[in-house]
């Protein structure tokens, strides 16, 4: 149920934000209460001053209108927090490491295989033969899993090692409010300060040319240094548009290694392993179907199951392949069109009566502009694009534009307007 709550949270917070703040926070029921748990003070604030109405909000969603929901600190007690956000040394440095992603629970395949090999031997040697490591695949087939599980074994292996997982985005953020607040030098001591440097989805320092010089001999000064450095990558760096060259280059320096869709035995091994963590045994039948139908990104089959799960758990019904069928017929038939994002600009500007080229172009007509955000918020919800790719296909617009517009979009489905109605339609033509 917290799952479907975090990825409905999706629609108005940023995916890096929901890992970084939210899915951390403990959860515990009683009667009609949901209490969130924080690790530390700071969490608690931020979640309190940001997020806290959006997560009722989904709460109410998804548990039951009478749900409400509240925060506060978390009492210690004999097992680990999720993310272990304690500072380590003196370097006041949160690890920032998801303690589920651990390479007991990343299940091999041969589509990955090279890519944990290689997450293996970075983790397990102190000098690693390849440094930098770079991981590159498409979204939702392990490469995050994979930083954590290197960040994870290092700090079991060697407690005082200085390990720091970080988003881009987070890494751009912070430079930001660093320039602003004059503390440049701060920042900089900061991440030349970690012995293993986990960076995911590189991809974002696209076209942040001050960023990029920043990391660039951060980068430099660690692998000098003999520090581990690990990257992940949506696609092969050298195709990042707005990725300077020398950056590129010394990205390639270690090994560059990627991660493919898994084939079929893989999914039926990660869903069968994956019912048995959510506490039930999948049939076979079940998990062929369900591999059959979706067979690119393994948060789909997560999704999947815990979709599954809940509707089991509220109906009492066994999951058999019927059963199976029919709840996952929606969820299906968007994954068996292939949405693409030319495809919603046609459609929605079809359905809105507007020009292409209008709803591509630069009006601010609030009847180009409305077609438009909604055109940007479909292509985010069913295509695999980032941000920053939506924003290029849709005439070379900045992500921001795209994440203003999903947000917006976002917060009027939540108010009842005609826009439901309008979307309803748009994805009903889209899967027809
Ligand atoms: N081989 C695997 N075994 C077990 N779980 C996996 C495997 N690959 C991916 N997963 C799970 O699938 C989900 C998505 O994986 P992850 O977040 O690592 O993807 P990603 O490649 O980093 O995608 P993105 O670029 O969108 O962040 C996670 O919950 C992860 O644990």
């Amino acid at each position: 149920m917290w799952e479907h709550c975090l990825k409905r949270l999706e629609a108005e917070i940023a995916k890096n934000e929901i890992l970084l703040w939210i899915r951390p926070l403990e959860i515990s029921i009683d009667d009609e209460h949901v209490t969130l748990m924080a690790s530390n003070d700071v969490v608690l604030e931020k979640v309190q001053s940001r997020y806290l109405k959006y997560i009722l909000a989904a709460i109410k969603e998804v548990f039951g209108q009478q749900f409400s929901a509240s925060i506060k600190l978390h009492q210690p007690v004999a097992h680990h927090p999720v993310v272990e956000n304690k500072p380590q040394n003196n370097h006041q440095i949160p690890s920032n490491l998801d303690s589920r992603f651990v390479f007991d629970t990343f299940i091999e395949g041969r589509s990955n295989t090279i890519a944990l090999a290689a997450a293996l031997q970075t983790a397990q040697t102190p000098n690693p033969e390849f440094n930098p490591l770079l991981l590159y695949g498409s979204t939702g087939l392990g490469k995050t899993h994979l930083l954590h599980s290197i960040g994870n074994e290092i700090l079991k292996n060697n407690p005082d090692e200085v390990v720091c997982y970080l988003h881009s985005e987070i890494y751009v953020n912070e430079m930001v409010k660093a320039i602003q607040q004059k503390s440049m030098e701060l920042f900089k001591q900061k991440y030349r300060s970690v012995t293993t440097l986990l960076i995911d989805d590189i991809q974002f320092f696209a076209r942040k040319e001050r960023t990029q010089e920043e990391f660039f001999h951060t980068f430099n000064y660690l692998l000098e240094g003999q520090k581990r450095v690990i990257i992940t990558c949506d696609r092969y760096p050298k195709e990042v548009n707005g990725l300077e060259s020398r950056l590129k280059s010394r990205l390639g320096w270690g090994i560059v290694v990627p991660i493919d869709p898994p084939d079929y035995e893989t999914r039926v091994a990660i869903l069968k392993e994956k019912a048995k963590h959510l506490g039930f045994t999948l049939q076979d039948e079940v998990a062929f179907y369900i591999a059959k139908q979706l067979n690119s990104n393994i948060r789909e089959l997560e999704g999947a199951l815990s979709t599954l799960k809940a509707n089991a758990f509220f109906t009492g019904k066994k999951i058999d392949l019927d059963y199976t069928k029919q709840i996952l017929k929606e969820l299906f038939k968007v994954n068996h069109q292939i949405v693409s994002v030319e495809n919603i600009q046609k459609v929605t500007a079809q359905y809105y009566n507007v020009k292409l080229s209008e709803l591509l172009g630069k009006s601010r007509k609030r009847s180009i502009v409305r077609p438009r955000q909604l055109a940007m918020f479909l292509a985010k919800d069913l295509t695999d694009k980032s941000y920053p790719e939506i924003g290029e296909l849709f005439g070379g617009r900045d992500h921001t534009t795209v994440l203003h517009a999903y947000k917006k979009v976002a917060e009027l489905l939540g108010e009842n307007n005609d826009l439901n109605e309008d979307k309803q339609k748009i994805v009903n033509k889209l899967t027809e």
